[in-house]
């Protein structure tokens, strides 16, 4: 393979196969959510390891994805379960699993460790295209080699952000799973007063401003997928009450460059699909740019904005994204003025 198929990848879905009442909605969410992803690692009770690996064969094997991708999650590459993730999965639904993600990744050695495998496991089972690798940046010496990651093997398909384990690891003195903190901020200058600064703001309130814990490691996530034609995602907000943060959050990685991100709970996929489809009104106004840079070249005013060669780049990036969701969703065509 020399290029990673681009299929939209809004909203990864995350669900436990060993829980029942989640099983039995995965055929009715098919088709609806880009991504259906198996969790088979972290939030799986220890005792259910091997039924929620059974459930996902199962569900594997029953049920018609239509134009949802099927990915799973299997357990991290130093734990008990993570060999037999694999072999079952493979030979058992590997013509049906599109992407595997690895957790707690720290080096290309595991990526390698892990495309042997699957290419082992596919010639077994006679599984005709590669199953592609997605990686989780949660560790530190992950971050330090994410460029590394990303490039290491023709199977990488992409990396989220796990903030909850990166937190952890690098000591991080917080105690959320993914989103902001209000301790993490900055604060306007203290007012100068007769006799010094008014430091606690007695007479002139100082302002704060929360600021994003997680801008420098998506940004350096962005630029080694971008590197390496791999694509960056968010990953969990686990607030599920806080629809607004949440939202605030997918955003920020939206604007950053991200093309999706986890939801976990079926209240965040409309927030997740929402959020990374461009607005209409900036197709629109990408498309109007397209149109007035006629060979690309040069430079032109636009409602009073200067455009050129890197705003039309930047056009081309949002009109070309708007027409590929377009393409399979005709409400979207319809509020893009596009062809569905
Ligand atoms: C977060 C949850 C535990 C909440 O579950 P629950 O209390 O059951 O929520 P509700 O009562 O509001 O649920 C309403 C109905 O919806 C179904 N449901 C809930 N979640 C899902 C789902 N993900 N997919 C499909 N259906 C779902 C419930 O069964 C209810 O059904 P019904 O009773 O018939 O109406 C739960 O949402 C959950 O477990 N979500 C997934 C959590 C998960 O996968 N966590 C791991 C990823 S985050 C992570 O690993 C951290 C990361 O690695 C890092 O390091 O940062
Ligand atoms: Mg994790």
């Amino acid at each position: 393979m020399r290029e990673i198929p681009s299929r939209p990848s809004r909203a990864i879905h995350f669900f436990d196969p060993s829980n029942a009442k989640m099983a039995a909605k995965v055929p009715a969410m098919a088709g609806t959510v880009d991504v259906l992803l198996g969790n088979l690692e972290d939030a799986i009770k220890a005792d259910n390891k091997e039924a929620a690996r059974e459930g996902l064969v199962t569900i594997g094997r029953e049920t018609d994805f239509g134009t949802s991708q099927l990915w799973t999650r299997v357990n991290a590459l130093d734990s008990p379960w993570v060999l037999d993730d694999l072999t079952r999965l493979v030979t058992e639904i590997g013509d049906k699993l599109d992407v595997v993600m690895v957790p707690k990744v720290q080096g290309a050695e595991d990526i390698h460790y892990v495309d042997r495998l699957l290419a082992q496991l596919e010639a077994k089972a006679g599984v005709q295209r590669p199953i592609l690798v997605h990686a989780i940046l949660e560790t530190a010496r992950g971050m330090a080699n994410v460029e590394e990651i990303c490039g290491v093997s023709p199977r990488m398909q992409g990396i989220s952000l796990g903030p909850a384990d990166l937190a952890a690891d690098r000591r991080m003195k917080t105690t959320r799973v993914g989103g902001g903190h209000p301790g993490y901020l900055v604060r306007s200058d203290a007012a100068k007063t007769d006799d010094g600064y008014d430091v606690h703001g007695e007479q002139t309130p100082r302002s704060t401003y929360q600021q994003d814990l997680w801008h420098y490691t998506i940004a350096r996530m962005v630029d080694a997928c971008a590197m390496h034609g791999i694509f960056p995602y968010y990953g969990p907000y686990g607030d599920i009450t806080d629809v607004v943060g949440c939202e605030d959050q997918f955003r920020n990685a939206f604007l950053l460059g991200c093309v999706g991100t986890w939801t976990l709970h079926p209240k965040q996929i409309e927030i997740a699909k929402r959020v990374f489809s461009p607005a209409p009104e900036d197709v629109e106004h990408a498309k109007r740019v397209v149109e007035a840079m006629g060979d690309g070249t040069g430079a032109v005013m636009l409602d009073g904005k200067m455009e050129d060669d890197a705003s039309l780049k930047q056009c081309l990036v949002m009109v070309r994204l708007a027409e590929q969701l377009a393409e399979g969703d005709p409400e979207l065509a319809a509020a893009y003025g596009m062809k569905g």
